[in-house]
């Protein structure tokens, strides 16, 4: 390809995205790029955020506070692309990113922050969020959520309990590539170890690589594996499963050897073919565990907290936070599995747990017997149809709110419905939270505390933890 057919692919790619190529002659007089910048804060999707003539310039791999040289890459009227070339006064936060393929792949974007970094980022950035939202610049920040000091999940690496891996089988090299996405990019970056996931997992991923590529090298054996599209591996100190999703059946004679493999190390083994049911095919459902001894059964394709100690401390700070009793009726909306139902139900009157997906509402129902909870009563509703305000008429003395990433608009614009008297709202998605926060307060609620839950570390997924108190 020649240098002008190139340039003009990049013309259009920026046109695409609603950017384009800037003139060295425009406003933003880029006949000075590289430009020197001063970073000022980090955005919610962990880039560094400077100021270009008056334009939000968002630049990958910058810190606050950092002076840095970086080029412009694309640019409108409203904000700047830059690409960072070199860091020319570096943050004392910044720190050399332990992982060896952090450049490449697409998992952790901010191992280059030390952890105390990320917190007050990730705080900065939600602040910014609500305060816009609600225009004031108060919010009641309390401390962050964080793992049990006594576990190695306090630094930040080794927590996660589950991920999903991509496939790909290499004709060239006949082989299954299995790993995570580069970052933008479908190219997959093969996992030997990565640094933040729980070590139970870490020892089912490389069960999983060694299986799969030594099990046989015959052609019939290397045609199945071009079968395999995607695997879920879930492990902590609990349990261990994973979970093949494979686009047609393979041979008997595979899944047996796999059954073999996998049940000597104590991994259970499940597979979905096509459109068809989630199958156990080795080893037994497994669960996880909640102080008190209360026990969660789950399958692989359920939703769980990534993080199991953060999780813990979390359950525990919304019981805390909103004063539970034993005569309280509680109504946990986006209840999954019943993380939050069945450590509440211990100290409630009764608790109804409302969530979409029947499966999970059944196995809502079925960990609260068996861990000898009478008071759960698990719903199945779609909390985004206008159904649902049916549940909030029944009333309720505290609300537990944890939705998914689009947020609980509907729900939070009707709340005050229940009668509540105390709601904590759980959020992956600073974005939906500020705009369902404006609703809440709209319905006669203030906030009392914010609190920033650490999650996610090293990434710049970003949770949070707002409590609500109805107004006297
Ligand atoms: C962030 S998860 C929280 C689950 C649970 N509270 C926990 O801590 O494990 C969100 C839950 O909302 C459910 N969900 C997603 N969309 C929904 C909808 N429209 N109505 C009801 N539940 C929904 C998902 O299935 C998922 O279980």
């Amino acid at each position: 390809m020649s240098r002008k057919s190139h340039r003009s692919d990049k013309t259009l790619k920026h046109r695409k995205s609603g950017f384009r190529k800037p003139k060295a002659a425009d406003a933003l007089n880029l006949d000075q790029t590289p430009l020197e910048l001063t970073v000022e804060s980090l955005g919610y999707d962990g880039r560094g955020i400077a100021r270009v003539d008056g334009r939000a310039c968002f630049i990958e791999g910058a810190l606050p506070g950092e002076l840095i040289k970086a080029e412009v890459v694309a640019a409108n009227n409203k904000r700047v692309e830059a690409k960072l070339l070199k860091v020319l006064e570096p943050s004392e936060l910044r720190v050399n990113p332990p992982c060896s393929i952090f450049q490449l792949c697409g998992g952790c974007d901010l191992q280059h922050l030390n952890h105390e970094g990320q917190l007050k980022s990730k705080q900065a950035s939600v602040n910014q969020m609500l305060s816009r939202s609600l225009g004031c610049d108060d919010i009641p920040w309390g401390v962050p959520i964080v793992a049990k000091a006594s576990e190695n999940t306090a630094t930040g690496f080794g927590y996660r309990r589950k991920i999903r891996l991509a496939c790909y089988f290499d004709r060239s090299k006949q082989k299954l590539l299995v790993g995570f996405r580069a970052a933008k990019s479908k190219k997959i970056i093969e996992l030997e170890e990565c640094l933040v996931v729980h070590p139970e997992l870490q020892a089912a991923l490389e069960l999983v690589n060694c299986t799969l590529n030594d099990l046989h090298q015959n052609a019939s054996y290397l045609k199945s594996l071009q079968l395999f599209a995607h695997i879920e591996c879930i492990a902590d100190q609990d349990a261990r499963s994973v979970c093949f999703r494979l686009m047609k059946p393979i041979p008997e004679d595979v899944i047996q050897d796999m059954v073999k493999a996998f049940a000597s190390a104590g991994v259970s083994l499940w597979f979905r073919v096509g459109e068809g049911p989630l199958t156990l095919i080795s080893g037994h459902e497994s669960e996880y565990q909640l102080e008190g001894g209360l026990k969660i059964a789950y399958t692989p394709e359920d939703f769980l907290q990534v993080n199991p100690s953060v999780n813990q401390s979390l359950v525990s700070e919304v019981i805390t936070q909103l004063e539970i009793t034993e005569d309280d009726h509680v109504l946990d909306l986006f209840s999954g599995l019943g993380n939050f139902s069945l450590p509440v139900a211990r100290v409630a009157k009764s608790v109804t747990a409302v969530e979409a997906i029947a499966e999970m509402v059944d196995k809502s129902q079925l960990n609260a017997k068996q861990n000898r909870l009478s008071n759960v009563n698990s719903v199945k509703q779609d909390l985004f149809d206008e159904d649902a305000l049916g549940w909030l008429d029944q009333g309720a003395d505290k609300v537990i709110l944890d939705p998914p990433r689009a947020g609980a608009e509907l729900i939070s614009q009707h709340i005050g419905r229940t009668g509540a008297k105390k709601i904590a709202y759980v959020s992956c998605n600073p974005l939906s939270l500020a705009r369902d926060s404006k609703e809440i307060l709209a319905q006669g609620y203030d906030i009392t505390q914010a609190q920033l839950i650490d999650m996610f570390a090293q990434t710049s997924h970003i949770e949070t933890l707002l409590m609500f108190e109805r107004k006297a």
